[in-house]
């Protein structure tokens, strides 16, 4: 079973205006609710993937009741833990460019935590626990360390798709998967990177710190995948991008439910850059059709 963890979920509230006046009154040409947070986009995925899997995590009040109604009408299986502050809408300002503004979320309360925690005391081996987005500030930096913690003890494997320190601690527990973009690459070892040299010689000594797989998203100009000795690069379809926001959530979902349907680390890989892209091109998450109609278009060859 896969399991996602999302431990600040969100509305996401997805607003397009046409000409943005800031300090003016705006009106806006389209909105759209969505449920988010980045475990709950890739259990999205993996569901229309035909992959089964359980969201956990961290729900409440009004916004997380929607949340988990829209959950139930696409069959997501769901096992939060319900808070009492309300769960967070964040703002993805559509004005030409694409503007993010993600809010807090609710504080959590030590017994919320240990509730989680008792969920997780369930794991077993084989399960693969996906550990994605932020940390919400009331809990320790460590929050994911203590989790994985527990998969180490149950033989469960994990996929960890954060930033900074959080992420930094996970490599040495062995995770599946990572996936950097470019850019979060690049501030983990605090240098730029200008070529797609570079970003391989980064991808492979951040391989060396642990992750069996590494997976470098560089949004319209590919991505690599790096495992072993070997290093493979994917190009991206083309096609018009409408909501970039959860392509990268959807490509570790294209990812790890090909693993969990018995389908090799490149097929995996292939349909893990299929569903990136099929979510960059629509307005929601990546469908089925759009990910099968996609993956043809993705030709992967060995780079090393
Ligand atoms: N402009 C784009 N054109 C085609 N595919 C895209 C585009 N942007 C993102 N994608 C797809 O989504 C994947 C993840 O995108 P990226 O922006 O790198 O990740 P993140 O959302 O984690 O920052 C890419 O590997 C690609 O498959
Ligand atoms: O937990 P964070 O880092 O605040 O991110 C949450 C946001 O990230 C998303 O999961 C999208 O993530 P990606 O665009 O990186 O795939 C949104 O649904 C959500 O609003």
């Amino acid at each position: 079973m896969i399991y996602t963890v999302t431990l600040n979920p969100s509305i996401d509230y997805v607003v397009e205006v046409e000409d943005l006046k800031l300090g003016g009154l705006n009106r806006m040409s389209r909105d759209l609710k969505l449920p988010g947070g980045k475990g709950i986009n890739v259990s999205r995925v993996l569901n229309r993937l035909g992959a089964e899997n359980t969201a956990i995590g961290f729900l409440g009040g009004f916004t997380g009741r929607h949340i988990e109604d829209l959950l139930r009408k696409e069959a997501v299986r769901t096992d939060f833990v319900h808070v009492e502050g309300d769960t967070r809408i964040n703002i993805k300002l559509k004005h030409g460019q694409e503007t993010e503004i993600n809010g807090q979320g609710p504080e959590i309360r030590p017994e919320e935590e240990e509730a989680l925690m008792r969920k997780l005391s369930a794991l077993r081996q084989n399960d693969v626990v996906v550990l994605s987005g932020s940390i919400p500030s009331s809990l320790d930096a460590d929050f994911y360390q203590r989790i994985i913690g527990v998969c180490t003890e149950t033989g469960a494997d994990f996929i960890i798709d954060t930033t900074g320190e959080p992420l930094k601690q996970a490599l040495a527990n062995r995770p599946l998967l990572i996936k950097p973009n470019h850019h979060e690459l690049a501030d983990l070892f605090g240098v730029t990177l200008e070529s797609k040299e570079q970003i391989i010689a980064y991808g492979r000594k951040l391989l060396q710190e642990g992750p069996r797989h590494v997976l470098i998203s560089m949004a319209g100009d590919g991505a690599f995948f790096i495992t072993g000795e070997e290093v493979y690069y994917a190009n991206v379809p083309s096609g018009q991008v409408r909501n970039s926001v959860g392509a990268g959530d959807s490509m570790v979902a294209g990812f790890v439910g090909t693993l969990a349907l018995g389908g090799d680390a490149l097929e995996a890989f292939r349909t893990g850059v299929a569903s990136g892209s099929a979510t960059a091109f629509s307005d929601d998450l990546a469908t089925r059709e759009r990910i099968d109609q996609l993956r043809p278009q993705v030709e992967i060859s060995r780079w090393f």
